[in-house]
């Protein structure tokens, strides 16, 4: 035993020389490859590192610019009013009053009133955290407007010394545009976007930037740079996207007017889950220029912007102050039609076709009935009802919107996102795009048998889908198609405009978005058509609802989320609905809107 222990020590060096020979290439391979790999490990480590310090510093400097608003010395904490005698709580003043006041009595001055929603402002945002940065040029801009209304009394400029609040996508001189993404961190835009030369042309202040979801193609709002935002109604729900923190601060009386940007629903989803009203045009009525668009080259369905408020009166207001020489000038792809307010106060009967249903996710109960209660308005103010039903709605989201959306099979995006930092909410996405895409496909199937829905799967392999030109031809064609068929539906009801559900259901819980995507039908069919079509709040969610909700179907993964989400926890939260006009037909939505708003039990 011990003899051949010594044996075999003895010829150990023989034994290890022999083994080195024969292994000496594998080991040399391995030992390069675990320094390589060691090599990008420690250099992931830095990148990381480097984008958390870049994260770091764009937040300090948030706080810094709010810092030096805070120490301005009108910023008492107590009402400023230009004249202690003219007693006016200028945060009670509707847009409409505030404007009128700010444009004639001379005891209102704009200074004052950019003072009062900047402190609003703070308050709300130490809440919800719906804001993503203050803008430091307001005060610059107030003081100007005081000085133009001194020195000529007669001066009144559309939106004299109003404060607008800007959703953080939209371009701003020196300041950075990073729809959530580190990767625009420092890099600062060039010149204001279109929209914001055209409001600061018409007197408005723009005094804060607001917060948005990681690529804006989600309706939550977190991203990793300026956090999550919270609903006003209920902290544990999202304010909705991608324009959520616009919808929060104005639900929170922290804005009179915003700006938001919607491709699928993001200026519908947020109002109808805070409860304000929003209007997204048709794509060319107002100037995109100058507005973050993840998909550039992508030009068959456009993200349109438009006006956030807390009443569609605001929402008028606005659009005819926007509808200028300015705006045609400036972006002369712009048709020159102004505001045209004989539609909008037009009295005549109306033909409105409405819908609860649109064919893939069923609404709760209370957004059903918050249809049925604006039906009911509308029917008590002379309009003649009738019913609608959506055509081929699940065919024209997976064979078109979700195949023109990701087009590109994501690459583009990929790109944006490129050793970014990405939010938990799009995560699971994200890391998909980024697999093989047999590993997508296979995916697919899985997901569709997991949830249950055909929806589900076809919607993957749409996004993971390589197209050519023909493909993208075709697909256009498609949608013209599309386009025609709803036309012709609309033409041989004789309709003027259409009523639905502002969502399928309210706000959702917090980080849980992902789970019910497919609630974007409802929104993303007008971006598909590009018909105007403006959400209005209607009524609140009521016990009855939630007890409602045990009928709720729950066959595929999605609704037995909806279940889980909205049986409980909801009363209370905001409902509201989409009113729909024709391609340029804006003045006869808001027109639609304000009569529901009227008589709407929402703000009862
Ligand atoms: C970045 C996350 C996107 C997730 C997309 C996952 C696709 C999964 C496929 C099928 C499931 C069906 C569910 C439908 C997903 C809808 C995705 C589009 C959502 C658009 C939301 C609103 C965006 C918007 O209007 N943004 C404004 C931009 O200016």
């Amino acid at each position: 035993m011990i003899q051949s222990i010594w044996e075999y020590f003895h010829h150990l060096p023989n034994v290890l020389a022999i083994w080195i020979e024969c292994y000496c290439n594998q080991i040399v391979c391995c030992c390069i490859c675990m320094l390589i790999a060691l090599y990008y490990i420690q250099r992931c480590r830095i990148e990381r590192a480097e984008l958390k310090e870049k994260i770091n510093m764009k937040k300090d400097e948030c706080r810094e610019s709010w810092k030096k608003i805070a120490k301005h010395p009108s910023a008492s904490g107590h009402r400023v009013t230009t004249r202690q005698s003219h007693k006016i709580e200028i945060l009670d003043l509707p847009l409409e009053m505030l404007l009128k006041k700010l444009q004639s009595d001379e005891n209102v001055c704009a200074v004052d009133v950019l003072t009062e929603y900047q402190q609003k402002a703070h308050e709300v945002n130490g809440k919800f955290n719906c804001v993503v940065e203050p803008i430091k040029e307001a005060e610059y801009l107030a003081k100007n407007c005081d000085e133009m209304r001194k020195k000529n009394k007669q001066h009144k400029r559309p939106l004299h010394g109003l404060p607008v609040s800007l959703k953080e996508c939209y371009f701003l001189k020196g300041y950075d545009c990073t729809a959530g993404m580190s990767n625009y961190i420092g890099k600062p835009c060039e010149e204001d976007a279109v929209i914001v030369q055209v409001l600061i042309k018409q007197g408005a202040i723009p005094f804060v930037r607001t917060n948005i979801p990681q690529t804006m193609l989600i309706y939550d709002c977190s991203n990793p740079i300026y956090g999550k935002t919270l609903n006003p109604h209920n902290d544990k729900r999202t304010p909705g996207g991608s324009s959520g923190g616009e919808g929060c601060i104005i639900a929170a009386k922290g804005s009179l007017l915003g700006f938001g940007s919607d491709i699928g629903g993001s200026i519908r989803i947020p109002c109808h889950m805070c409860g304000v009203c929003g209007l997204k045009p048709t794509y060319r009525r107002l100037s995109a220029k100058g507005t973050f668009d993840l998909m550039s080259g992508q030009t068959l369905i456009n993200a349109a912007i438009g006006p956030m408020a807390q009443d569609v009166t605001s929402l008028v207001i606005a659009m005819k102050a926007l509808l200028c020489d300015d705006m045609f000038d400036l972006d002369p792809t712009v048709p020159p039609i102004p505001f045209r307010t004989e539609i909008y106060e037009k009295t005549n009967e109306l033909k409105i076709g409405y819908y609860v249903f649109d064919g893939y996710l069923k609404p709760v109960p209370a957004c059903k009935r918050a249809v049925m209660d604006a039906k009911d308005i509308l029917e008590r103010e002379g309009h003649k009802l009738i019913p609608f039903e959506v055509p081929d709605l699940k065919e024209i989201f997976t064979e078109i919107y979700l195949p023109v959306i990701f087009g590109d099979n994501t690459q583009m995006l990929l790109e944006h996102l490129k050793n970014d930092v990405i939010d938990p909410g799009i995560s699971l996405a994200v890391t998909n795009w980024s697999l093989p895409k047999c590993v997508q496909w296979l995916m697919s199937w899985v997901m569709s048998s997991v949830y249950n829905d055909n929806v589900i799967g076809k919607g993957i392999r749409s996004t993971s889908q390589s197209r050519n030109v023909y493909d993208w031809w075709k697909l256009a064609e498609r949608l013209e198609e599309y386009k025609k068929k709803f036309l012709s539906l609309w033409r041989s009801l004789e309709l003027d405009a259409l009523i639905c559900p502002g969502f399928a259901f309210p706000a959702v819980p917090n980080g849980e978005v992902f789970n019910v995507l497919g609630g974007v039908t409802y929104t993303a069919l007008y971006n598909l058509l590009d018909y105007p079509a403006g959400t209005v709040p209607v009524t609140k969610v009521t016990r009855e609802d939630e007890a409602g909700m045990k009928d709720y179907p729950s066959r595929t993964r999605y609704e037995r989320f909806i279940r889980k989400y909205f049986s409980e926890g909801t009363v209370g939260l905001p409902v509201g609905i989409q009113c729909v006009g024709l391609p340029y037909q804006e003045e006869l939505v808001l027109r639609v809107m304000k009569m529901v708003e009227n008589d709407a039990p929402f703000r009862r």
